[in-house]
């Protein structure tokens, strides 16, 4: 019982550094503010599309990977700002590298979204 109510403790606060952290990225970072209003746009298609489940699931998954990557990267330019502040080759490689995996899957978004949406956007023009 004792055991089990500390569990639950540290799964709230668990809970509340990750809510910490997202607010944090939001409140600070303007690329996070960008893809938000991204999200939020491609969510308002989807409904006047009506997508169905399969296409809501991918796109669904695409944008919690752009949003995650773009948090891991501005993670890992604090914690290089941090632990490395002077300039360094290696630290430019770290931060160019965790760039690259959100411009990966920043752009791993924009095919998923044509594939998905140009379709019924030249459907609805012709
Ligand atoms: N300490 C450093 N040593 C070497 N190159 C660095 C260093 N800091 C930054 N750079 C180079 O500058 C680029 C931009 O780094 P920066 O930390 O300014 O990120 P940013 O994308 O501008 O993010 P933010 O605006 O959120 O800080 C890096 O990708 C890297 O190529």
């Amino acid at each position: 019982m004792h055991l089990d109510s500390q569990d639950n403790k540290k799964r709230r606060v668990g809970f509340s550094c990750a809510i910490n952290g997202i607010k944090s990225a939001i409140s600070s970072e303007i690329n996070i503010k960008i893809h938000l209003i991204a999200t939020i746009i491609v969510i308002f298609v989807g409904f006047l599309f009506q997508i169905s489940l399969f296409e809501w699931a991918i796109l669904l998954l695409t944008i919690g990977s752009v949003l995650s990557f773009e948090m891991i990267n501005t993670a890992m330019e604090r914690a290089m700002d941090y632990l490395a502040p002077e300039f360094h080759p290696l630290v430019g490689l770290v931060k160019d590298l965790s760039a690259g995996a959100v411009f990966i899957s920043a752009l791993t978004s924009i095919l998923v979204g044509s594939i998905i949406f140009l379709p019924k956007i030249i459907q609805l023009i012709w």
